[in-house]
């Protein structure tokens, strides 16, 4: 028998969910009789299966494997470096640096599309990331174009694109991606922190940290342990790594 992903099966425990899954993946097949993954709620389902239409995928079919290595395509060492920090106890990380087009689009969708094309090459389980600063003063702007605004204009421009507003409230965002595979579809992980944007405070060897305060310190003043345990990666994380936790249970009940 064919086996779908392992994201599929899980998803089709709701029954509402079934029955949006049917409808529009004819060939669901395969259903979990319960599932550990029951924070999913129904809108993020929908969403997930608007975006699989969108884009036209179809239900992987592929064998399920345990989850016990997961390769983290990013070009940042920062990001490794935290990824590392605050998921290598869970699970080995394994690094590619893939030059992988950045869509336009919602944060989502940037995400999606990012972490499919890398399961695509690399065939493997993948987590991606990206990362958004959002002025609240600027309706979320810069939000995914962050790199762009950080490269041309750098901290003191982003302290000036703020200078008529007196509203200096910022959000930072972190987007995980996870596949299981190609042709898998990814689930989100997504957390965020709020800030405000500050003249640069401590050392710039990592993005915007130097002007992102948080309660009083900046991300860049803040020793390393305390960011990664206020974060919006760290945040991100924690979801994935429950997600884990169930993806394990789920292993174990397949194979008992
Ligand atoms: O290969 P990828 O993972 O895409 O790495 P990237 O550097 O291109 O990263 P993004 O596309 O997500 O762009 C986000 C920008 O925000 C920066 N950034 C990401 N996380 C940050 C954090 O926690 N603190 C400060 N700057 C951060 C990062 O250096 C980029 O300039
Ligand atoms: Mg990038």
């Amino acid at each position: 028998m064919q086996q779908t992903c392992r994201y599929m099966r899980a998803c089709t425990t709701h029954r509402a969910s079934q029955q949006l899954l049917i409808a529009f993946r004819p060939n669901v097949r395969s259903i979990a009789p319960r599932s550990p993954i029951t924070q999913h709620r129904l809108s993020d389902l929908k969403r997930q299966v608007s975006i699989d239409s969108r884009f036209g995928l179809h239900t992987s079919i592929q064998h399920t494997m345990p989850l016990d290595r997961i390769t983290f395509v990013t070009g940042n060492k920062g990001k490794l470096a935290e990824v590392q920090a605050i998921l290598g106890s869970y699970i080995n990380i394994d690094n590619r640096d893939l030059d992988l087009e950045e869509i336009q689009g919602t944060i989502e969708e940037v995400s999606s599309a990012k972490c499919r094309k890398a399961a695509e090459i690399l065939k493997t389980p993948v987590l991606t990331e990206d990362t958004c600063l959002c002025f609240k003063a600027l309706n979320g702007l810069p939000g995914p174009y962050i790199k762009w605004f950080m490269k041309s204009i750098g901290h003191d421009g982003l302290n000036k694109l703020l200078a008529g507003f007196e509203d200096k409230s910022a959000e930072a965002v972190c987007t995980f991606a996870f596949s299981e595979g190609p042709g898998c579809e990814p689930i989100i992980f997504q957390g965020r922190t709020e800030g405000k944007i500050v003249c640069p405070r401590g050392p710039s060897n990592f993005g915007w940290d130097p002007i992102f305060e948080y309660e009083g310190e900046t991300y860049a003043e803040m020793d390393k342990a305390k960011k990664n345990s206020i974060s919006h990666r760290y945040k991100a994380l924690e979801k994935f790594k429950q997600f884990l936790e169930t993806y394990d249970k789920q292993e174990e009940k397949t194979t008992t």
